[in-house]
């Protein structure tokens, strides 16, 4: 059942805050250990409902999965090793696991459906239907665009030469896992970076070229073993990280957070607006990068986020928006049209979370201008998660600031990437 939030206006916001895992480590550690040949131990995995998704389809095709609390033991069958579901296979919320799951069902020519609640069944699946299909693999959708997919194999998996039409790492994954299973060398090639998690973990080849770099796979390709702590999940570090800025006594430790640079452009962001973020205990030689994060109050200066780094930082762009209202000055963000295709659209979600707030700003077709101020008090008022966990947590921080209590309806979407969130935000607020 939905349910509203409140949030009290936050006179401080101090504390040590133990995050979820990152969750794209965790979809991809579950899905990539069910293709390795024998059992891996993967720890500090993911509590969040959309890796339980992933975890659930995989049981569902037959993959057995031990659990003692976050720590998991996954017996890999291989890539042929899955059983032809009963069930369609519930992607839950969570497009990562509908996008990545296809191109290994696919592939392995697993006779099933994939499908997802009501947010997950009206994003477009068509950005991995044409490749799919284009692999010979049978892909049918509902328009052809949306969940239930219907997937099935009769031909070999054909490699594909595939220069990525956006820069999505969901599509990325899904084309180079679905290339595993052919005989000749499928290739995507990337010209705006998006999140690696993929090539790391995978360890698949890569070859760079001075505007591009191109990834490689084929059914040569041995699949590693899976056995690693997953580093604490960034996107959700975010939040804390524009929390502490923007109150002024803000103290916030985050340990063991996860670093990949492809992913923590927005932290390069805060420190360009001037927020004081300082890195200890750094672990770089890990496949994962991870740190521990220090950040405290600041006053922000504004910035301009553009199309190239939008990838790189694109599940942190409503989280920044918030950040951007307290800063000195008119901030923009530009080539992010991508954000009207998430679990909700989130350029509109933000226009009436900022309109609600009784904040000065613009939205554009592919972004948005805002008009900050340090002195910035926003309105009381009943805000609306749309049931996108990204939304409602930028809600809370938002309404933190108030000088009055606000509501977040239907704020238990949280739980979709951070369980515990509303815990931590009262903890840090006491
Ligand atoms: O590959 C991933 O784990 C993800 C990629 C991004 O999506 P796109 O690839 O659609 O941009 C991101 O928004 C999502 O939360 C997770
Ligand atoms: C867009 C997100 O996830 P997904 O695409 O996996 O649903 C997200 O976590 O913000």
């Amino acid at each position: 059942m939905s349910s509203a939030k409140e949030v009290k206006p936050a006179k401080n916001i101090k504390g040590t805050v133990e995050l979820p895992a990152d969750k794209s480590i965790s979809h991809r550690a579950a899905l990539f250990a069910a293709l390795h040949e024998s059992t891996s131990h993967i720890s500090n995995f993911s509590a969040a409902a959309d890796p339980q998704s992933t975890l659930a389809c995989l049981r569902q095709l037959g993959i057995e999965i031990e659990a003692k609390g976050q720590d998991l033991s996954i017996k890999g069958k291989g890539r042929y090793g899955f059983n032809e579901p009963e069930e369609p296979l519930d992607c839950g919320n969570s497009g990562t696991t509908m996008r990545l799951l296809s191109g290994i069902v696919g592939g392995a020519g697993v006779n099933c459906t994939l499908t997802g609640d009501e947010s997950l069944s009206a994003r477009t699946m068509k950005r991995i239907i044409d490749p799919l299909r284009a692999m010979g693999i049978d892909i049918y959708g509902r328009e052809d665009n949306f969940a239930p997919l219907k997937i099935s194999r009769k031909d070999p998996v054909k490699a594909l030469h595939f220069e990525l039409p956006i820069p999505s790492a969901q599509l990325k994954s899904c084309v180079l896992l679905a290339g595993l299973y052919g005989k000749n060398t499928t290739s995507v090639i990337e010209t705006i970076p998006s999140r690696d998690h993929t090539e790391r973990l995978l360890q698949l080849p890569i070859e760079l070229k001075k505007d591009r770099k191109i990834i490689g796979s084929d059914n040569s390709m041995v699949i590693p073993e899976q056995s690693y702590r997953i580093p604490n999940d960034f996107s959700a570090a975010a939040f804390w990280l524009v929390a502490g800025s923007i109150h002024k006594q803000g103290s916030v430790r985050l340990t063991d957070v996860g670093i990949n640079p492809s992913r923590t452009a927005a932290l390069k962001i805060l420190q360009k607006m001037g927020a004081e973020i300082s890195m200890v205990k750094e672990n770089r030689e890990a496949i994962e990068p991870f740190a521990n994060l220090h950040i405290t109050g600041s006053t922000l200066q504004p910035v301009t986020i553009t199309e190239k780094l939008v990838p790189n930082l694109i599940d942190e762009i409503p989280i920044l928006a918030i950040a951007m209202l307290f800063a000195e000055g008119t901030s923009t963000i530009r080539g992010a049209e991508e954000l009207r295709h998430k679990e909700t659209d989130r350029l509109s979600a933000l226009s009436d979370m900022l309109k609600k707030a009784g904040a000065s700003f613009k939205e554009m077709e592919d972004g948005l201008e805002i008009h900050g101020d340090p002195k910035f008090v926003p309105r009381p008022a009943s805000y609306n998660s749309y049931h996108d966990h990204r939304i409602a947590m930028s809600a809370a921080i938002l309404a933190s600031k108030g000088s009055e209590p606000s509501k977040v309806k239907g704020g238990e979407c949280t739980d979709i990437s951070y369980p515990g969130f509303w815990e931590d935000l009262k903890m840090l607020t006491n």
